[in-house]
């Protein structure tokens, strides 16, 4: 798929602009603070209802306007769709699918699909397990975009069962009413139910990303590697079938129930797994160097394209000020892997940073005004 235009309403420093985009590369150049990295970040939001930069909508919105619009027009082999989102901070967002409003949010998920590499990547690397879990769960959704209400759903119920054991925990202290017990049962099965489903997507992603990955890293960093990518579930058990993992979890909470109503907080589930990535026989936090790190990264995106390619879903390539941070043989190959995608789009501050191999369409980025070269 890729987008034919791209149209956005007082979101981050623009009032409104309008960009015309072709498939093919096209590079955004502009000195540093311009609005490039704004214009791409829309796109992903699009297909991910967040941004890669911040985690609340808030800074999304012009300063000073109450709501944000971004709108594309999205191509996929013959169908052409028009996606919208309003994004209205402390309220609930609002979408529309071809000028319907009878549409949730969430029903955009996979219509605009992306690939987003950016320097804030080394924290998949480097980060806390969230930034994994966000990681392996964004691209769950972009593989299937069911997941979505899986995804919501488990946010709901893990929320509900923290609800209920922090007051159970309060109760504890303070010597109030006691926790009915057959309640929390009731959100056990739930949390596991939901849990197993987004756990067997996890684990199947994973299966199917690894190879991937270190084929990925292979290119980038020759001899580097190899890479593996092992899954630590905070309710261990190695099941295989969606059942096993539901038995699984309810073991493991019925086995810290006590510690939960002392804490008042949910201890195990898919939110409190983590991705531990290996690099040969070391984890890569804390052992691998900046430069590992980097090449970890993106050999991590450059399989997640690859995944989404070779199962028809061809994703929008972004590329948000990457390139400057490699050394001009990284920066090389990464360039020849990616330049024959559907749609690239690249953000740099100056034309050099760009491959030649590279060449598209350019814009100018300059205090808000984007302005076909
Ligand atoms: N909510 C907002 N309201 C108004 N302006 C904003 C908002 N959010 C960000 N900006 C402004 O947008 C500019 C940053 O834009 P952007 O991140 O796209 O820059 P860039 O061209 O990618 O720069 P760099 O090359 O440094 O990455 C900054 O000047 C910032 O003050």
């Amino acid at each position: 798929m890729h987008v034919t235009h791209l149209s956005l309403a007082d979101f981050r420093s623009y009032t409104g602009v309008e960009v015309p985009l072709d498939p093919g590369v096209t590079a955004f150049v502009g000195p540093n603070g311009q609005g490039k990295t704004n214009l791409v970040e829309a796109v992903g939001y699009l297909a991910t209802l967040g941004s890669h930069r911040v985690s609340s909508d808030a800074p999304l919105v012009r300063m000073g306007a109450e709501r944000a619009i971004v709108r594309a027009n999205v191509r996929q082999g013959e169908r052409q769709q028009l996606v919208e989102l309003e994004i209205n901070p402390g309220r609930a967002n609002r979408a529309r699918i071809n000028r319907s409003s009878q549409v949730r949010p969430r029903d955009v998920l996979g219509i605009v699909r992306t690939v987003l590499f950016a320097p804030e990547d080394l924290a998949l690397v480097k980060g806390d397990p969230g930034e994994r879990r966000r990681f392996l769960d964004e691209l769950i959704t972009a593989r299937s975009p069911r997941m979505a209400g899986v995804r919501s759903d488990y946010d709901r119920v893990l929320k509900q069962r923290n609800t209920l054991l922090k007051s159970a925990a309060l109760a504890r202290r303070h010597g109030g009413r006691t926790l009915d017990l057959s309640t929390l049962d009731v959100w056990d099965q739930h949390l596991a139910r939901v849990g197993a489903e987004l756990l067997a997507q996890r684990l199947d992603l994973i299966a199917a990303l690894q190879p991937l990955a270190d084929k990925a890293y292979e290119q980038l960093a020759p001899g580097g590697g190899p890479l593996a990518l092992e899954y630590k579930p905070s309710a261990p058990g190695g099941g295989h079938t969606r059942e096993e993992m539901y038995e699984q979890l309810m073991t493991a909470l019925t086995g810290i129930r006590k510690q939960e109503i002392e804490r008042g907080v949910t201890l195990a589930g898919p939110h409190r797994d983590d991705l531990v990535l290996r690099l040969g026989r070391l984890p890569a936090k804390g052992y691998a160097s900046h430069g590992e790190s980097w090449s970890y990264a993106l050999a991590l995106r450059l399989a997640s394209y690859d995944l989404l390619r070779a199962e028809g879903n061809e994703p929008v390539l972004v590329l948000d000020d990457v390139f400057a941070e490699l050394d001009t043989r990284r920066r090389e190959r990464l360039a020849e892997l990616v330049a024959a995608g559907e749609q690239v789009l690249v953000t740099a501050a100056v034309d050099d940073d760009v491959p030649d191999v590279l060449a598209g369409a350019r814009y100018a980025v300059s205090e808000g005004v984007v302005e076909r070269r």
